[in-house]
């Protein structure tokens, strides 16, 4: 049996905008079950990366490919109906609205017969109740809660767990970890893991090299714009994945400065 191709890949992907290189000639492969970790300083290139992968941005060179097949998005909204969610660090909830209601955002389960077809709030409410129970949240038993009342780990938890109730087979985290403490991130990479073991493909981008390491099973470090190192889980050490991110000689440079000091 022929190998099955990855869900989401880059060949050779470029991105130009007025001369800067965002991205210059990236080639990664995102697999089912698989979380893809995407390190890199600010500005070396994540966000045009996510961009592209969601279908914000054509690259101006290079192929994206679908289950194996190239594939140009008309827009983010055909990358989502092929399944490719992305959930960005403000996880876009409105703090004033109810649970239920973010969790279905204009999608809502409805009761009765049109014309006298009316969302079922009670229906969405027990959904999502059920869903972020499901990823850990147990303290959050009412739906009618305004999402302004949960923390910014839960609200990560509400925005993912909704993606992959509506079937996202790619998920693509945007700093999800970031902002939070110890605490609230570890209930974030355990949704993370669990996702991996529904057979989600995640692409997990972070400048926190712990966060990465917890979960990832591959790593890719951009450095501007460009693949600075891919590898596998347990082929390189914290240190040796920090030093890359930063793009080696400024640290070194930082630990010669600060040893001279001292
Ligand atoms: N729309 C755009 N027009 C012009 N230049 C852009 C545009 N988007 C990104 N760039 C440039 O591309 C480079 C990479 O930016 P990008 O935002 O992708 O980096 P990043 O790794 O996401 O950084 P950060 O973590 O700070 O958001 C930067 O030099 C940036 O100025």
């Amino acid at each position: 049996m022929a190998d099955t191709p990855p869900i989401l890949a880059l060949r050779d992907v470029s991105k130009i905008f007025a001369g800067t290189k965002a991205l210059d000639q990236v080639s990664m492969e995102v697999e089912a079950g698989k979380i893809l970790c995407l390190l890199g300083d600010n500005g070396a290139g994540k966000s045009t990366l996510i961009k592209v992968l969601s279908g914000y941005h054509p690259p101006t060179l290079g192929t994206v490919l679908l289950d194996g097949q190239p594939i140009r998005f008309a827009g983010p909204r055909e990358a989502r109906q092929q399944g490719i969610a992305t959930v960005h660090q403000d996880v876009g909830s409105i703090p004033m609205m109810s649970i239920g209601r973010n969790f279905f955002l204009g999608a809502e389960p409805t009761k009765g017969v049109w014309p006298f077809e009316h969302i079922d709030i009670a229906e969405a409410n027990r959904i999502a109740i059920e869903q972020i129970q499901r990823f850990g949240i147990t303290r959050i038993t009412n739906g009618d809660q305004l999402v302004g009342t949960m923390s910014g780990g839960e609200r990560q938890v509400l925005a993912i767990g909704r993606a992959m109730y509506f079937g996202a087979k790619v998920l693509i985290l945007d700093e999800p970890t970031s902002a939070l403490g110890v605490k609230e991130a570890s209930i974030v990479l355990r949704l993370v893991s669990q996702a991996r073991s529904e057979g989600v493909a995640v692409v997990f981008i972070t400048h926190n090299a712990s966060h990465a390491m917890t979960v990832g099973d591959r790593f890719v470090v951009l450095i501007q714009g460009k693949v600075a190192a891919s590898f596998a889980r347990g082929e390189k050490s914290r240190e040796e994945v920090l030093n890359l991110m930063a793009g080696g000689e400024a640290i070194t440079e930082l630990e010669e400065e600060l040893e001279a000091s001292a």
